[in-house]
């Protein structure tokens, strides 16, 4: 399927187009949970994920038999700036990794059964140096996120989305400060392994990106401060929206790119679930700033997928539970 949008402005009118998830399957999953052979809320939030997940797939029964897990991979112009520990070249090395299936996602992805497609973002083209000019041209940027609506495959059940991008927590830190607020510093973490003094370069690159591209809208936040990367996750998003496929979303740059989305449409995230807690410092605070509440926190800030990747297997447990479970009247126990 083609991208249903050529500019910005479309790409805003999608996002406002979006519908919300399936009541009447959500109220059929929520009368089934309450006659499951187990006592009111012993599941906790495997319930209520289970609950989320007949919203979007429209059904009682819901499922994860064909889950997807997709990375996008981008370079950044920003990392002449030395941001970061790694050098750039690492992108494309990892891109190679995942496509001979070593790296973790490799693994993780197999555990939980997903298939995994890696989609490399014209690697040898970095974005523009946002200190000096804004990342990405309006053509750019609708290409990314052309990219990433492409990239689902409309016969998942479930999809996780992540990225692999040397550099790219500078631009992850420089949306949040864009769209939420607060000076660099409480954005800025210690990415693939910077020291103090990186950290404290990583604040004033953000200042200068923050000073050079001010503006509110936050499709142009993602233009000017983000990479190719960031879009095409974005777009993934929008797209498994279309197609009604709940999204397990993965750390903090995973999370700025989805915060473009949320601020652009209040709603645009109800079938995105955040997988886990990532240890870069600043994550906390943008699930917080969504209302989003991680599913794991295991100190992960590996990014490609993993976390995501990871916490697909709760939600796969939830609805094993909740599809596979008897009714009181089916196993023949007393109610309460
Ligand atoms: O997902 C996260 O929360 C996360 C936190 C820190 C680092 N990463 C990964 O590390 C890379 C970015 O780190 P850096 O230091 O190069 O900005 C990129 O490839 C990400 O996938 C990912
Ligand atoms: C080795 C390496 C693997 C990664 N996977 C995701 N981001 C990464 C960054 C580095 C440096």
């Amino acid at each position: 399927m083609t991208a249903p949008f050529a500019t910005l402005d479309d790409f805003q009118a999608v996002l406002a187009a979006q519908s919300g998830p399936d009541v009447r399957a959500q109220e059929a999953a929520e009368a089934r949970n309450m006659q499951l052979t187990k006592p009111p809320a012993a599941l906790g939030r495997l319930e209520d994920i289970a609950v989320w997940m007949a919203g979007w797939q429209g059904t009682d029964k819901p499922h994860v038999e064909t889950p997807q897990v997709i990375i996008f991979a981008g370079n950044h112009g920003v990392t002449a700036q030395g941001v970061s520990a790694f050098p750039a070249e690492v992108t494309e090395q990892m891109v190679l990794n995942f496509q001979h299936g070593g790296a973790a996602i490799n693994q993780l992805s197999t555990v939980v059964g997903a298939k995994l497609d890696v989609h490399a973002l014209e690697l040898d083209r970095p974005t523009a140096d946002f200190t000096t000019a804004p990342a990405m041209t309006e053509a750019e940027v609708i290409a990314a996120l052309s990219t990433g609506w492409n990239a689902v495959d409309p016969s998942a059940d479930l999809l996780a989305v992540g990225e692999m991008g040397i550099g790219n927590t500078t631009p992850a830190a420089a949306i949040g400060a864009a769209l939420f607020g607060g000076v660099a510093a409480d954005w800025v973490g210690r990415g693939t392994g910077v020291d103090d003094a990186g950290m404290q370069l990583k604040a004033q690159v953000v200042t200068q990106g923050l000073t050079r591209h001010a503006t509110d809208n936050p499709l142009q936040v993602l233009r000017c401060l983000g990479g190719r990367e960031l879009a095409a996750m974005a777009g993934a998003i929008a797209s498994a929206r279309h197609h009604r496929i709940p999204v397990v979303m993965d750390g903090f740059i995973c999370t700025a790119a989805a915060s473009c989305l949320h601020k652009a449409q209040s709603g645009a995230l109800d079938h995105v679930i955040a997988g886990h807690l990532s240890a870069e410092g600043a994550h906390g605070r943008m699930l917080e700033a969504l209302g989003k509440q991680p599913l794991v926190s295991l100190d992960l800030r590996l990014g490609e997928g993993s976390g995501a990747a990871l916490a697909m297997n709760i939600v796969k447990a939830a609805v094993a539970c909740h599809s596979g479970m008897a009714t009181f009247a089916e196993a023949g126990v007393s109610d309460a």
